[in-house]
């Protein structure tokens, strides 16, 4: 059996074939009550499944929280499984919203877990943090390599918090958003259509790509754009802090679509609406 194509390609065919939009599976607890479920594990699987049959082929990827599967413990986790197994039936590309980061030696077991052929916790993709250092991320990023999967790397988080860390400058005068970027870009060298690494920038954070000197024209991979819908971005937004990389991203949206259910074809008009959004603003004159 050939090995898969590398997650930076498949993405980019899924972007181009469907629109640059993913759907954040959050299953919070007031969205379950929302849609009439419990806040319970049986509530959260059926919530997700929904959203993966009316969504599964008809956006670029689905990006599952895991926050909110593990708030369910053990089944929770076995719910998330599920989602992923589901997903990948369905033909859809899968984010794990993780972010996690640790040592190295500890990394290497989040990548057992993430991004392992044969983990069933293994989506396409998964976040990661690099604040215990980007080298720390290596044991991670072998896997990805190895399996043809992919990562995201928090960059400049869509929330306002995150400016502390990420705006702050070494003494090279390098803020740790532009060195982060710079990583994922030596390691996206030379791939076509796009590397694997790709970097989380929210789609809120303005004039930040700009004020931090992150070079994301550089970076030749998939940059996650959270924000879009619930906490406030939209087409100008993305048209606004992604400047000439905006090809590249790949906008997420979770309680803005999630919100339209439970009907499966209210789901569907919700990410059809925010997939023509995102690409009017992302990809004009596709
Ligand atoms: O910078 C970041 C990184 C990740 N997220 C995650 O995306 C979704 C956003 O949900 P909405 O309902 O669309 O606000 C959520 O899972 C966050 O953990 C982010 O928002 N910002």
């Amino acid at each position: 059996m050939s090995a898969p194509a590398p997650f930076g390609a498949r993405l980019a065919a899924a972007m181009d074939a469907v629109g640059p939009l993913c759907v954040g599976i959050d299953p919070h607890a007031a969205l379950l009550a929302a849609w009439g479920l419990p806040d319970d594990v049986g509530g959260l699987r059926e919530f997700s499944l929904r959203v993966v049959d009316a969504l599964g082929g008809a956006v670029a990827a689905l990006k599952p929280q895991a926050a909110f599967f593990e708030r369910h413990g053990s089944r929770g986790l076995a719910v998330l499984e599920e989602v992923l197994a589901a997903s990948r039936a369905a033909g859809t590309l899968t984010i794990v919203d993780a972010k996690r980061g640790d040592i190295g030696s500890t990394m290497a077991g989040y990548g057992d877990a993430f991004l392992a052929d044969g983990s069933p916790l293994a989506g396409d993709a998964v976040t990661v943090s690099p604040y215990l250092g980007f080298g720390s991320l290596a044991p991670a990023l072998e896997r990805a390599s190895a399996s043809g999967r992919g990562v995201f790397v928090l960059c400049l988080t869509s929330n306002p918090e995150g400016r502390q860390v990420q705006h702050a400058a070494g003494a090279d005068g390098v803020s740790v958003a532009a060195s982060v970027a710079a990583q994922a870009a030596a390691l996206n060298e030379g791939a076509s259509p796009m590397g694997s690494v790709g970097l989380v920038v929210g789609a809120t954070v303005g004039d930040a790509v700009r004020d931090t000197g992150t070079d994301l024209d550089a970076v030749n991979g998939p940059l996650l754009a959270p924000g879009v819908g619930a906490q406030g971005a939209g087409p100008a937004e993305l048209a606004q802090v992604f400047g000439a990389a905006r090809g590249s991203v790949l906008a997420s949206s979770s309680r803005g679509v999630l919100g339209a259910g439970p009907d499966a074809a209210d789901l569907r008009r919700a990410a059809a609406a925010a997939a023509g959004e995102a690409r009017a603003a992302l990809r004009p004159g596709a």
